[in-house]
């Protein structure tokens, strides 16, 4: 059940989340194995990622991965739901959003011609948004300048 009344009206919605100085000197050392740890940890519950999540909607768990894409191999990812999973999010770990062109989050309801879209978000931005079980899709479009690291999840 989704209890924040912002994501219930909007769909998705975007807030800030606390970034400390250990995610941020892993982030600069590119040291992605020990940042994978850190939100392993963070996702537990108890975990800063899990109980900032907790008051949005009632889950059990989370599971995330680091998707990095830049420029200029990447392509554009194609419309899914996210299957089973209840909430996704992307938490912005792009360090420089505003030289990251493309990586466009797009939104819309299922088989919709429109969409919403949402540039590469600075640092510590998350986006948070209904998957299939609420009749929505998304995408990612490629990068086509600079970089754009998120840690992408999802809550069951
Ligand atoms: O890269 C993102 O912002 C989201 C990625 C995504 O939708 C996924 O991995 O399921
Ligand atoms: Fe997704």
């Amino acid at each position: 059940m989704i209890k924040d009344q912002e994501l219930e009206n909007n769909h998705i919605i975007e807030r800030q989340f606390p970034l400390n100085e250990e995610i941020i000197s892993l982030l600069k050392a590119e040291n992605w194995r020990e940042l994978d740890q850190y939100f392993l940890k963070a996702e537990k519950p108890g975990g800063v990622l899990f109980d900032f999540l907790k008051p949005l909607l009632d889950f059990e768990s989370i599971e995330h991965i680091i998707a990095i894409r830049s420029a200029p191999e990447d392509e554009d990812g194609i419309w899914h739901d996210d299957g089973s999973r209840i909430l996704g999010f992307s938490l912005s770990l792009t360090q420089n959003h505003a030289q990251t062109v493309g990586g466009e989050l797009r939104f819309r309801p299922k088989g919709a011609s429109d969409y919403h879209k949402i540039a590469t978000r600075p640092m510590g931005t998350i986006l948070i948004f209904k998957t299939g079980i609420y009749g929505f899709e998304h995408m990612v479009s490629a990068v086509t300048e600079g970089k754009r690291v998120v840690i992408a999840g999802w809550c069951s």
